[in-house]
């Protein structure tokens, strides 16, 4: 009863655009899967409207991050505060509505055509109609892509039409957080460079707060204002590209340049 009294609801309005929003916090963070402790006493601190890629070791703890950002994990111990709030006291799928989420291959509904699947967080928004068809218009030629692959299904989509259209799914809502998880990793390296452009100049016109795990020191470098390295759950080094190219911290972060 307590809790249910604690709880707060996110409101679109919470996240107007002309306010400052979306900071990121996660507080002195365990997080075990049975005995195996991914995450101890993590923290970390990520601006509103910022770009922050995470790289780092398999296994590190990246998605775990992710997911304990978006709510899908709670942590054992410490907090995660969105705005100066802590997650936990806020509706789950309120808060979920808020951060897009992009993934690997997955994440389209196989059984809704592109349009639906773009529109899905618009419709259980109960937003209206018309302004739903405008939206997946603007977002599909905002991601050049054509308009008449609204009526196909994921299975009749390349995989760079595949991971576009999660990126217009993550965008349709306005969320003020996106959360990407490997999601150019399944295309080749012209399509994940034109990936980069799109989400580098969709930042630009309305910018959000990302935090973007890859596996690859290039994107890290050219996406992020700031680069997370990750190694075995703590973080070797968190500072802008240029920083790390030019004061490399651990022989980790050494190594990881190497490959440059
Ligand atoms: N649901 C789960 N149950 C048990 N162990 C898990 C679970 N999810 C992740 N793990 C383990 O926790 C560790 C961290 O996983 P996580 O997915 O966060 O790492 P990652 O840095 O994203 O790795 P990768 O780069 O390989 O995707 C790994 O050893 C993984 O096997």
């Amino acid at each position: 009863m307590i809790r249910m009294l604690q709880k707060h609801s996110f409101k679109a309005k919470d996240y107007g655009r002309s306010q400052k929003m979306s900071s990121i916090r996660l507080e002195h963070i365990d997080k075990a899967y049975d005995d195996n402790q991914i995450l101890k006493d993590f923290s970390v601190e990520i601006d509103s409207h910022e770009m922050i890629s995470v790289i780092g070791g398999s296994g590190s703890g990246k998605t775990t991050m992710l997911k304990l950002i978006n709510g899908l994990l709670l942590p054992d111990q410490g907090h995660v505060y969105i705005d100066g709030i802590d997650i936990q006291t806020i509706n789950q799928n309120e808060l979920r509505r808020h951060i897009g989420y992009v993934i690997q291959n997955i994440g389209l509904f196989p059984h809704m055509n592109i349009e639906d699947n773009i529109s899905y967080v618009l419709r259980l928004q109960k937003t209206d109609p018309q302004m739903i068809k405008e939206r997946v218009h603007e977002l599909i030629v905002m991601m050049d892509l054509d308009q008449d692959i609204l009526k196909r299904y994921p299975d009749e989509l390349s995989g760079g039409q595949k991971q576009r259209i999660g990126i217009a799914r993550a965008l349709a809502a306005n969320p003020q957080i996106i959360l990407m998880d490997e999601a150019f990793g399944a295309v080749d390296e012209i399509t994940r460079h034109g990936l980069q452009d799109e989400l580098l100049r969709i930042h630009q016109k309305v910018p959000f707060t990302l935090v973007f795990v890859t596996h690859n020191i290039q994107e890290a470098l050219r996406l992020g204002d700031r680069v997370m390295i990750m190694k075995d759950g703590h973080i070797e080094q968190f500072d802008t590209s240029q920083n790390i190219l030019d004061h490399p911290q651990t022989d980790f972060v050494k190594q990881l340049l190497s490959y440059l």
